[in-house]
């Protein structure tokens, strides 16, 4: 018999479901799209042909329809990976264990996720209304200095060079997890790609200055300049990496598609934002 999960680590709610993201374990499909803005889960779910629920709580929003004889999920994360340890932990606490008996399950699932996020482009060749899949999400944030995770041959050899590259960033640990290569391979086949940054911020972590000063000079050139393996770094957002990490952790498999709203090395943001967020959109589902 496996070991019990506490009240206090799996916290369940008295109509059965998952604490942030109310959802009970029938409740998620085995392809699940996530976003950042709950305002994006209806702009996803208006594709299906059936929805079959609409559930949420705080910035959580979730709809699980058919699209064809495919059964989704999408829902929203709210920004940033503090958010992405609650979403990637609950989903796979509703699919991996028993509420019932709160133990582990014997046969594991392993999800599809699907990130559709909007991100800024720090490379010239790299326009707003670009579609672009990570390989790689590279993590500035803390998160995963709090779970055990090991790397692949690939993403340590990364690692080394971006460790090197930056060897002048005080205080940030920096990790690094692969797209699933079959999702990557058949969603993103058609789209630009590239290593994502996860920043922790939106201001000065992505290099923007409003009128507190930034401590890190340069960053934007820092990051685009670096190369390794024919890899270099495309984009900049707040979620990628975390989702890459845990799903990788968990046993599940994950890509994220970047609608590029910024250039930020023409120092341009989108007028049209709706417009590139929903060609990503289309782009997912049409090959799902
Ligand atoms: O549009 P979403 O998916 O929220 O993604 C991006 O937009 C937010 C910042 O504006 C961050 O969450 C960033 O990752
Ligand atoms: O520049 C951008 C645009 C969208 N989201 C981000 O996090 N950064």
């Amino acid at each position: 018999m496996g070991q019990e999960l506490s009240a206090a680590d799996l916290i369940i709610n008295p109509d059965g479901s998952i604490y942030h993201l109310n959802l009970l374990p029938e409740d998620v499909a085995d392809t699940v799209i996530t976003v950042g803005d709950p305002d994006r889960v209806p702009e996803v779910s208006k594709h299906f042909d059936t929805i079959e629920l609409r559930k949420g709580g705080r910035e959580f929003i979730t709809h699980t329809g058919h699209l064809g004889k495919k059964r989704l999920t999408v829902v929203s994360t709210g920004i940033g990976t503090d958010n992405i340890d609650i979403v990637l932990n609950e989903l796979d606490a509703l699919v991996n264990v028993n509420f019932k008996t709160r133990q582990v399950k014997k046969d594991l699932r392993s999800l599809n996720i699907i990130r559709i996020g909007t991100s800024g482009a720090i490379q010239d060749d790299v326009p707003m209304g670009t579609i672009l899949a990570s390989s790689f999400g590279l993590g500035m944030d803390a998160l995963m200095n709090y779970y055990m995770h090991e790397l692949s041959g690939d993403e340590h050899s990364l690692l080394d060079g971006i460790k090197t590259h930056f060897s002048h960033f005080k205080g940030i640990s920096p990790y690094i997890t692969a797209a699933d290569n079959g999702l990557l391979n058949t969603i993103g086949i058609e789209m630009e790609k590239g290593i994502t940054v996860t920043a922790p911020g939106f201001y000065a972590p992505q290099g923007r200055q409003v009128r507190a000063k930034n401590a890190i000079q340069n960053l934007i050139p820092l990051l685009s300049s670096f190369r390794h393996s024919g890899y270099r770094i495309t984009n900049l957002e707040m979620e990628t990496a975390g989702i890459y990490a845990l799903a990788k952790v968990l046993g599940h498999k994950a890509l994220s598609v970047n609608a590029i709203l910024a250039s930020r090395v023409n120092h341009q943001f989108s007028n049209e934002p709706a417009k590139v967020i929903n060609k990503a959109i289309n782009m997912v589902l049409e090959k799902l």
